[in-house]
């Protein structure tokens, strides 16, 4: 344990063989790329990243000067490794190719670079979400095409909390690890090997505001939940909601809990509240990885077939009962 997260993805490589040495490079300019971003949002009102950039992204939301800075980063330190044929991110209407000038490579790695942003002016947990997919071949990546692949494709997924540590979570498909930042040498550390999420739980996540708005099977569920003891449940419920996907996740991953934005009719026209590519997937394949499960409510979220690089989907995702519980809910 403690090991420095270049020496644990060179022993996985020697070890299990699976893990690629063009991946494991990759892998460790993302790590790279979001220590920096820990850096700027570490300074907080002392450096001159805080406050909005003055421009909307692809989805219309206000970008955050963070937001800009973030998805930067990642892109600079991730251009000319060789290990890339594209980039695609939440703050890019379209992908990023590797211009020629730089070697290609095999994979696409496609994030929400600042995720939970409208939390950083106050101080609050934010975090970055990456997912790694292969390039397939032949399809031209400029226009997204080439990303439209299922979550259960994912070669490795994880994230970064930037919060009162640094942390990054990780899974190439054979469980979740957890580093820490060791911010006096600037290197990840191995807290946390094979994380198991627990199968039952009595805490729940979702923005209540948007209570009226749910469709029924996701009020019958908080009902029951709210009910408490007194209800069909027979059991008191915690509620918590950080408004960061990464926050949020990461509680639930260390110690369970359900995490839902479903459907609701406010958003019914865009299919969801967050997106598929940079959010639901990478979210869903850790969860999975840990013993959890996610679905949209209907199916299984790593086995939905993508039709564009910004598209939303519904999530409820954590303990592996109770995601079975509302998901059954769904379909009664
Ligand atoms: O403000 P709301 O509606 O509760 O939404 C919160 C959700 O939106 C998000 O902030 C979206 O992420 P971005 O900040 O990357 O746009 C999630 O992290 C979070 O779960
Ligand atoms: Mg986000
Ligand atoms: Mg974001």
């Amino acid at each position: 344990m403690r090991i420095p997260l270049s020496r644990f993805l060179i022993e996985q490589q020697r070890e299990s063989k699976t893990l690629d040495p063009n991946l494991r490079l990759l892998i460790e300019v993302v790590a790279r790329a979001c220590k920096a971003i820990a850096i700027a949002i570490g300074k907080g009102n002392l450096g001159d990243a805080m406050g909005t950039a003055g421009t909307d992204n692809v989805q219309g939301e206000v970008q955050k000067k963070l937001d800009v800075i973030s998805n930067e980063i990642l892109l600079d330190a991730n251009e000319w490794g060789g290990h890339l044929a594209a980039m695609a991110s939440e703050e890019m209407d379209l992908p990023f190719c590797i211009p020629n000038r730089y070697p290609k490579g095999e994979y696409l790695l496609v994030f929400d670079p600042l995720d939970g942003s409208s939390n950083i002016d106050v101080n609050i947990s934010v975090g970055t979400i990456f997912s790694v997919l292969r390039a397939p071949e032949g399809i031209d990546c400029a226009n997204g095409d080439a990303f439209l692949q299922k979550g259960c494709t994912q070669v490795a997924a994880g994230y970064a909390v930037y919060g009162p540590n640094t942390q990054l979570v990780l899974t190439f498909g054979h469980g979740v690890h957890v580093f820490t930042l060791d911010r006096e040498i600037g290197t990840f550390r191995l807290t946390q090997e094979n994380l198991q999420i627990p199968e039952d739980t009595r805490e729940f996540a979702i923005n209540m505001s948007n209570q009226r708005h749910w469709e029924e099977p996701v009020q019958r569920y908080v009902a029951e939940l709210l009910a408490g003891k007194e209800g069909p449940r027979g059991e008191d419920f915690n509620m918590r909601w950080v408004a960061s996907m990464v926050a949020d996740v990461h509680r639930i991953l260390s110690r369970g809990g359900l995490f839902m934005y479903p459907l609701d009719a406010k958003m019914a026209k865009q299919g969801g509240k967050l997106r598929l590519l940079y959010e639901a997937n990478p979210m869903a394949f850790l969860i999975e990885q840990a013993g959890g499960a996610a679905t949209t409510g209907r199916e299984r979220i790593l086995d939905l077939q993508p039709t564009s690089l910004h598209q939303r989907v519904p999530v409820i995702l954590g303990s592996k009962n109770e995601v079975e519980r509302v998901t059954s809910y769904h379909k009664d």
